[in-house]
């Protein structure tokens, strides 16, 4: 869509499913199908599932519903993908592979091709005294390497959750030439009101460039419960669109021109002291 010869097409539309995710797998992958489709019809080129959406979000529940990859949940994604003609970002999935298990986002076009693969490379480990411990590194293992690809928009860099923490890698993707960084998430009740929406604008200005967080909808029954609000951010650390906690789909307008107009008016790449610092990707070396 919008490739007119060798110009890349300067805007598009994404969209951020934040969908409910219950102990049913076959029931969340029927779902996460339905609404890939609602998504698309609404206009969105580019489509993304939240952090765990097969499965609810737990160390104990990853072994159970860990599969491979290629395996049913990414055959679902493969199908969602070409059948609406987007690039789908599919959240994360517990994956089995080895007899190790990670937290992986795979990623498809728009002729259901997998063309990214991202494992969480840091793993939510925290322990903050009467609010919140968890221990993600108890079943999984962390993957090892950046996810970044091409769209006949631009360059998207993906991280899952808590990787958004970590602010290198958000700025190799700035320097790998990404203009949006998809991160799917699900923080919690402790630290979603607190770091959310801060982690999510912090990146996004850091980088001039756009960044969008995909949740989980809330589930109060559940183990952990998910803080929602999926949201998206411009390159001047603006919201541009967000939601509460339900299940709903978050549409955004990204407009590359102002990525490049704001990093004119606010040239830090071009001053920043390469001679005196560097940020570098180590897995190229
Ligand atoms: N669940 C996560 O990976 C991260 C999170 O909830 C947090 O960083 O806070």
């Amino acid at each position: 869509m919008l490739k007119l010869g060798t110009t890349m097409a300067r805007s598009f539309r994404i969209a951020l499913v934040q969908m409910s995710v219950t102990a049913d797998k076959p029931a969340n992958l029927q779902r996460a199908s339905k609404l890939v489709k609602e998504a698309a019809a609404g206009g969105a080129s580019v489509v993304s599932l939240p952090e765990c959406f097969n499965s609810p979000y737990g160390t104990g529940y990853f072994p159970e519903y860990a599969e491979q990859i290629p395996g049913p949940s990414t055959d679902v994604l493969k199908k969602a993908a070409a059948e609406n003609n987007i690039f789908l970002v599919g959240g994360s999935i517990p994956e089995e592979d080895n007899g190790k298990l990670y937290n992986t986002c795979v990623v498809f076009n728009t002729t259901g091709e997998m063309i990214a693969k991202h494992r969480k490379m840091h793993l939510f480990d925290i322990d903050v005294p009467g609010k919140i411990t968890f221990k993600e590194s108890e079943t999984l293992c962390p993957g090892d390497n950046f996810t970044a690809f091409d769209t006949p928009f631009c360059k998207i860099g993906i991280g899952i959750c808590y990787d958004i923490r970590f602010a290198e890698m958000a700025q190799l993707y700035s320097k790998q030439g990404c203009k949006l960084l998809l991160y799917p998430g699900a923080f919690n009740m402790t630290t979603g009101p607190a770091h959310w929406e801060l982690l999510t604008r912090a990146r996004a200005l850091d980088n001039q460039l756009y960044v969008a967080t995909v949740s989980p909808a809330r589930d109060e029954k559940a183990k952990y419960v998910a803080w929602g609000h999926s949201t998206a951010v411009s390159p001047w650390g603006e919201v541009i669109a967000t939601c509460e906690h339900e299940e709903t789909i978050v549409y955004v307008d990204i407009d590359l021109d102002l990525v490049d107009q704001i990093r004119g008016q606010i040239p830090l790449t071009v001053q920043r002291r390469h001679d005196r610092y560097e940020v570098k990707d180590k897995t190229q070396s």
